[in-house]
């Protein structure tokens, strides 16, 4: 790829905004761009080269993104390599940079030792009543934005809904609290954390960066974190005063090894008991970011792929239709009552794979090591890490026809068929939430969370993105629309760090009849 003396690669970045869209998310979707235009920037290439180096300094490490399976599973699978800096840098306004998603070693281990049986399987169906009541209050408000004709409602963001609904539900599982975002008076941490996120972002802004970089910045950011802490840490104490055995909450599956179950506030003078309540909040934040950060898109993801597909439609409505009885008023009710109905669901669950597959939520990120080579196929030589964040695009891998068969089609039958089936995937290419020791922890809560959004919504109510809508409300608060298109549609990942939607998913809901 072509390298400038001055400007390193940053000019292939600038050609990527240009032919992307100015918005588009950079470490989300760089990978899979190259793998598009990989004849344009290898011309002396037979086929796209499975790791691609990008030289981003000084405005960012210089990155390495892996484009094929064989060589991300070396990332994940093989050694555990410790995560990017860049993470917890980004991470530090919510949890200083000391949570699950940025330790590693020993540490993570503890940590993750610790909180594993929070998000068991077993320990998650126990939630499941509290989780449909939060679902309850989706709808309510998807109800109030359905007019009451039969036609379509106003539009609105149903990224934040989305977000909302992830926030209420992470906070019951964690400290057993009702946020209330979905409602006109959420609780302060709810708030609080909302105005934190905005502080977070992974930028190539020179001014932005210097800024940061400030005592000035840091010591705000930190007071913030500081304030958000103080709304929480009662709320550990409250959960931890709990008498029940079951279900457990983060906070207590976090504090009981340290036999503090019985923990008063009164304790904390002693300051080893501070520190540890300290380390707690900091996990804990994690698991409002992680949640909120990839249900907020793959909510949208599912309705834009569904809302496209009726024959999808139909099948999911076939299967609540046998499974939770013919009226969809009483699905949720049916599932607070008998939560094991859930791993009924199957075409359901290949929905949201299937989704994941299409649009992964998130990106893996690593940091390369001196000792850290990768074996690539065809080469006699490793290929170096060392000096380089390290990425994974399974976007670009989820798409390679070589894993999966017709691979732009939504097509969650591939997740149904038997092994031999052309649509069958090959072991370890679906990577929706990650493969290896650090996949997904909350990937349970998020597969029961997002059943119940398909049990709630698509049986009762039509749901699609409404771009038409969105213009024209822009043009009335006196803001012009410049509709832009990624890969022939409106909606695509833009976001300083992290996946967002488009515009936050414009929406519109009507119910049916
Ligand atoms: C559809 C929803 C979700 C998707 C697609 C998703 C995806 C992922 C992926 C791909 C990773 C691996 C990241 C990496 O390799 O660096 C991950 C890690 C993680 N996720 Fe999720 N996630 C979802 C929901 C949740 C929820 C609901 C929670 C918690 C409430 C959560 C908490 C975490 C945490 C804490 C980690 C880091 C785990 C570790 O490093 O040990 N996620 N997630």
């Amino acid at each position: 790829m072509k390298h400038s003396f001055l400007f390193g690669h940053l000019l292939v970045v600038r050609q990527f905004y240009k032919d992307w869209a100015s918005d588009a998310n950079f470490i989300q979707t760089f990978g899979y761009y190259i793998s598009k235009h990989w004849a344009q920037f290898f011309p002396e290439e037979r086929s796209c080269p499975p790791v691609v180096y990008v030289d981003v300094w000084p405005i960012a490490t210089p990155m390495a993104f892996s484009l094929e399976a064989y060589v991300s599973n070396q990332i994940e699978l093989g050694r555990s390599l410790p995560k990017s800096p860049m993470q917890g840098e980004f991470l530090r306004p919510i949890s200083n940079g000391k949570d699950l998603n940025c330790m590693h070693g020993e540490e993570w281990r503890m940590w993750r030792s610790r909180l594993n049986p929070a998000f068991s399987k077993s320990n998650i169906r126990s939630w499941v009543p509290c989780v449909v009541e939060e679902v309850e209050s989706f709808v309510a408000v998807l109800q109030g934005l359905a007019v009451e004709n039969g036609g379509w409602g106003p539009v609105f963001q149903l990224e934040k809904v989305s977000g909302d609904l992830a926030c209420d539900i992470t906070g019951r599982i964690v400290v057993n609290e009702q946020f209330r975002s979905l409602s006109s008076r959420p609780a302060p941490f709810a708030r609080l954390y909302r105005r934190q996120l905005e502080e977070m972002e992974i930028t190539m802004n020179i001014f932005k960066l210097i800024w940061r970089a400030t005592p000035l910045f840091k010591w705000h950011v930190a007071r913030r974190r500081h304030t958000l802490f103080d709304e929480l840490r009662p709320l550990i104490f409250a959960s931890m005063d709990s008498t029940t055995e079951q279900p457990c909450t983060v906070a207590q599956s976090a504090l009981k090894q340290d036999a503090v179950t019985t923990i008063k506030p009164q304790l904390l003078s002693c300051p080893v008991d501070a520190d540890l309540i300290e380390q707690v909040c900091c996990q804990l934040m994690i698991f409002f970011f992680g949640g909120e950060d990839a249900v907020s898109i793959v909510i949208p993801w599912m309705v834009n792929r569904s809302a496209a597909n009726s024959e999808c439609l139909d099948k999911i409505r076939v299967e609540h239709d046998a499974v939770l009885g013919p009226d969809p008023s009483l699905g949720l009710d049916k599932i607070r009552e008998s939560p094991h109905l859930l791993d009924s669901l199957p075409y359901s669950h290949a929905v949201i794979k299937e989704t994941l597959r299409l649009n992964p939520a998130t990106i893996t990120i690593r940091e390369g090591q001196p000792d850290f080579t990768l074996e690539i196929k065809g080469s006699d030589k490793r290929w170096p890490t060392d000096g380089f964040d390290l990425f994974d695009s399974s976007i670009t891998i989820h798409r390679d026809e070589k894993n999966f068969s017709r691979p732009l089609e939504f097509l969650p039958e591939r997740y149904l068929v038997s092994e031999g089936h052309e649509l069958h995937p090959p072991k370890n290419t679906w990577r929706g939430f990650q493969l290896g020791p650090r996949q997904c922890i909350g990937q349970e809560l998020a597969t029961v969370l997002l059943k119940l959004v398909l049990i709630s919504v698509v049986r009762t109510f039509d749901a699609e993105l409404a771009w038409a809508d969105w213009d024209t409300e822009q043009e009335r608060k006196g803001m012009k629309s410049h509709p832009v298109c990624v890969d022939g549609d409106r909606m695509y990942t833009t976001g300083r760090a992290t996946s967002h939607p488009k515009d936050g998913a414009p929406a519109h809901v009507r119910t049916r009849c």
